[in-house]
């Protein structure tokens, strides 16, 4: 549905995107994770087709996005990350005018987005806060209910309260089987929201994976606690790749991906207590970050 395959974009300063490729299947909500500056604009900018890339092709559905920039700009419901509004207008009279431009008098889910962001659109669009122009900017991006969603850092501004009202606004628009591509630089956000990822780091693709094979990156650590120290010290002596650390009759035991080789290694030891610590799924992302959990080749994976 949405695909990047080996886009370079670099700009006069050295700085930019390098051979970046993902895709984005249809009914995905797929989170672009990466810090300030890592590239994320860029490469939704020539998605939206404001911006040529110097190599590579960018396309949604099937329209080239630098080619078919103005029909991809009519069908995508879009929220730029610096949202440049027209100031000198009323919210009511911004969103009116897009209304207007798309045909949609009396018909877009306009009201009823407003009623759930809870703002007054009636002020004057430079006396809004952030948040405010933000919800303004979220309102433009879903009334026309299109079915390909492409959000820069969407939950910027927002209060708390308001992004979980966002987020489950993305889960019941995923629930209706729309597309969504969604950049942050927030891991907690990407984790909850999004069915698969891409992270980037100094304009190269580190990693894309479901967040069902992100979350099997988690490293749990098991403290299994024997009957009593000879027993803890004979499982510690068969098994001393698998054991972090023994203290009296407790050993810890970090455990990545399948849990079989644990489980059969308990065998014929006398168990009187499990524990359980996980990796929260930050600490994954900030290890595929750090190249800890990255492939070796740096490869993305479709
Ligand atoms: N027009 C430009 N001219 C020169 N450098 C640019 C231009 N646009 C972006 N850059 C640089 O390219 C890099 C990527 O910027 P980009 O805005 O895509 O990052 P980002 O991941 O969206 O960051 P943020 O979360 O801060 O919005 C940055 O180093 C930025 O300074």
């Amino acid at each position: 549905m949405i695909h990047v395959e080996n886009v370079t974009k670099s700009f006069s300063n050295g700085k930019g995107i390098f051979n970046v490729s993902f895709r984005v299947e249809e009914g995905d909500i797929f989170g672009f994770l990466g810090p300030n500056g890592a590239g994320k604009s860029t490469t939704i900018r020539q998605l939206m087709g404001f911006m040529k890339p110097n190599e590579g092709n960018l396309s949604i559905s099937k329209y080239n996005c630098w080619e078919d920039a103005p029909t991809i700009q009519k069908f995508v419901g879009y929220l730029p990350g610096e949202i440049a509004l027209i100031e000198k207008m009323k919210g009511t009279e911004f969103l009116n005018l897009l209304e207007d431009m798309r045909s949609l008098r009396g018909t877009s889910r306009k009201d009823a987005l407003i009623d759930r962001f809870q703002f007054d659109p009636s002020i004057q669009i430079r006396k809004m806060s952030k948040g405010m122009k933000q919800k303004v900017g979220i309102v433009a991006a879903f009334m026309h209910d299109p079915s390909i969603y492409i959000l820069d850092e969407p939950t910027s501004g927002l209060d708390p309260f308001m992004q979980r009202e966002f987020l489950n606004l993305l889960g019941e628009e995923r629930g209706r089987g729309k597309t969504i591509l969604m950049s942050s630089h927030y891991f907690p956000e990407v984790e909850r929201t999004c069915n698969r990822a891409s992270i980037i780091k100094e304009g190269r693709i580190v990693r894309t994976d479901s967040m069902t094979d992100l979350r099997s990156l988690q490293t749990k650590k098991v403290e299994v606690t024997f009957e009593d120290e000879v027993e803890a010290c004979s499982y510690a002596d068969q098994f001393p790749d698998q054991v972090e650390s023994r203290s009296y009759n407790r050993v810890i035991v970090p455990i990545k991906g399948s849990y079989d080789a644990f489980v059969t290694s308990l065998q014929n030891h006398s168990v009187t207590n499990m524990e359980m610590e996980s990796q929260t799924l930050e600490e994954v992302f900030m290890d595929i970050y750090n190249h800890k959990n990255a492939p070796s080749d740096q490869e993305e994976e479709l």
